[in-house]
């Protein structure tokens, strides 16, 4: 390969200076790492474009890492936000309802945490407020902010739900998400139709049966 050697077009320095945004403390893990720079981010891509076979200095590419690291900054946002903040403002004076909020077809865009490659899919979420009720699209900002971490699909279901419960105390709390892991469908076994299903229920969505299947009747439409 023409141009410069690896380690002159940039070494990946773990220990540079804090760059940005820190992890909340939502997950005591995450606060346990010191972000690198981003001329540190960059030159680990370049090390990957290089380790993929093709020269990080040609022209095509030469901009490749910097776009990398945007990217990244979008697909990983949900590390510079708190999921508990967002069920903060709540409303008490909903007069007479007393039965479950839920949201349909929240599109999901995640990735896994083996392979940092994409899930792809929705999430249906419901709650039974018992006094507090939250603006609808907060519920959906929770699911996004953990869906923009690094995942598995069983930990941020059980994350969105466990945010919810504890954040509204409602009577109960009910997600399921279904979602294509691309490290399914485009390398390894390579099972393009494959949909991974996870589910959580809390209160009433897991000691009710009858109210865990209205959840699942109205996900498929009531
Ligand atoms: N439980 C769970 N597994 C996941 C998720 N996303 C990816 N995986 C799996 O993580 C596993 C990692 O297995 P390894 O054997 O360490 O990695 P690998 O050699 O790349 O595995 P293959 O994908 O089978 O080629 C694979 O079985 C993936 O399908 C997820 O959200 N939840
Ligand atoms: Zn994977």
């Amino acid at each position: 390969m023409a141009g410069k050697p690896l380690d002159e077009i940039g070494r990946m320095d773990m220990n540079a200076a804090v760059d940005g945004l820190r992890a909340q403390p939502d997950d005591e893990r995450l606060t346990q790492v010191e972000k690198p720079s981003r001329e540190a981010a960059e030159a680990a891509v370049r090390t990957l474009i290089a380790w993929a076979g093709d020269n990080p200095q040609r022209e095509g590419l030469i901009d490749t890492p910097g776009r990398v690291v945007r990217a990244y900054e979008e697909f990983f946002e949900g590390y510079n936000e708190d999921p508990y903040k967002e069920l903060t403002r709540t409303f008490e004076e909903v007069e007479g309802y007393n039965d479950m909020v839920m949201l349909r077809d929240i599109n999901i865009e995640s990735h896994c945490e083996h392979h940092m490659v994409a899930i792809l899919g929705k999430a249906h979420v419901a709650y039974v407020p018992t006094k507090k009720v939250v603006g609808i699209s907060k519920l959906a900002r929770v699911i996004e902010i953990y869906s923009k971490r690094l995942q598995t699909q069983e930990t941020m279901t059980a994350q969105i739900a466990e945010t919810i419960n504890a954040a509204l105390q409602p009577q109960g709390v009910a997600i399921l998400i279904e979602a294509k892991h691309q490290c399914m469908t485009t390398r390894g076994i390579k099972k393009p139709d494959v949909a991974t299903i996870t589910t959580q229920f809390t209160g009433v969505f897991r000691d009710d049966p009858r109210m865990e299947s209205r959840f699942m009747q109205m996900i498929r439409g009531y």
